[in-house]
């Protein structure tokens, strides 16, 4: 039987072997500015049916005790991180619905900031793939308050462990990231010079 431990390691082999980019020349430049000699590049894992799946229970796990009804982030890295917790969330009995929170707002029609079912008052969780300095997820909580949604915690697929969670701490009483980059370099068996 899955242990929620077993999981988590077949979702860090899946991430190594999918998302997991490492070059010296070029850098990889990040939504900061940062430059940065590896890259996760979650998309191909968070699509990935396995992938999904598996975060998808390892986020309903997290929430257990969380009075929350919805979830969501900026889009496009919560996208699919949202949509894997409303689909295992409702085959639990508990479902936690999705939502995406737009990087433009919406220029014509409802000119809406947020697209999904969830109105103010609602208690919801922010959602991003991966954190780095925190500026992307700081841009959701922001839209999400400004929609009038309480936000009760942050999670991240990706702690990348720069700062960026002390930086939504400000903000957020409750940061918690499935895997950090630390628990997933531990598995990483390319040359040890081309480790980060
Ligand atoms: O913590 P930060 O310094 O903000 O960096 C992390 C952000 O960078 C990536 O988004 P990106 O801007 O590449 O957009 P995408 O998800 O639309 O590809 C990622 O999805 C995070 O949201
Ligand atoms: O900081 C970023 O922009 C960033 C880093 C990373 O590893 N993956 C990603 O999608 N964005």
């Amino acid at each position: 039987m899955s242990t929620p431990e077993s999981r988590k390691q077949r979702l860090i082999e899946i991430i190594l072997e999918k998302s997991f980019k490492y070059s010296e020349d070029p850098l990889f430049t990040l939504a900061s500015g940062k430059k940065s000699a590896y890259y996760f590049n979650c998309k191909p894992t968070t699509l990935n049916p396995e992938g999904m799946n598996l975060i998808g229970g390892l986020l309903v796990d997290m929430l257990a005790d969380a009075e929350v009804t919805a979830a969501g982030g900026l889009t496009l890295g919560a996208d699919p991180l949202a949509a894997a917790l409303a689909i295992i969330s409702h085959q639990r009995g508990k479902p936690i619905k999705a939502f995406i929170v737009r990087k433009d707002v919406k220029g014509h029609g409802t000119k809406s900031a947020l697209e999904g079912d969830v109105h103010a008052g609602e208690r919801v969780v922010v959602l991003d793939d991966v954190i780095t300095t925190g500026g992307s997820t700081i841009t959701a909580i922001e839209r999400v308050r400004e929609a009038g949604l309480v936000v009760d915690r942050v999670i991240a697929l990706i702690d990348r462990e720069e700062g960026g969670r002390a930086n939504i701490e400000a903000l957020v009483p409750r940061v918690d990231a499935v895997l950090t980059r630390t628990e997933i370099m531990k598995f990483y068996s390319g040359k040890p010079s081309a480790r980060p």
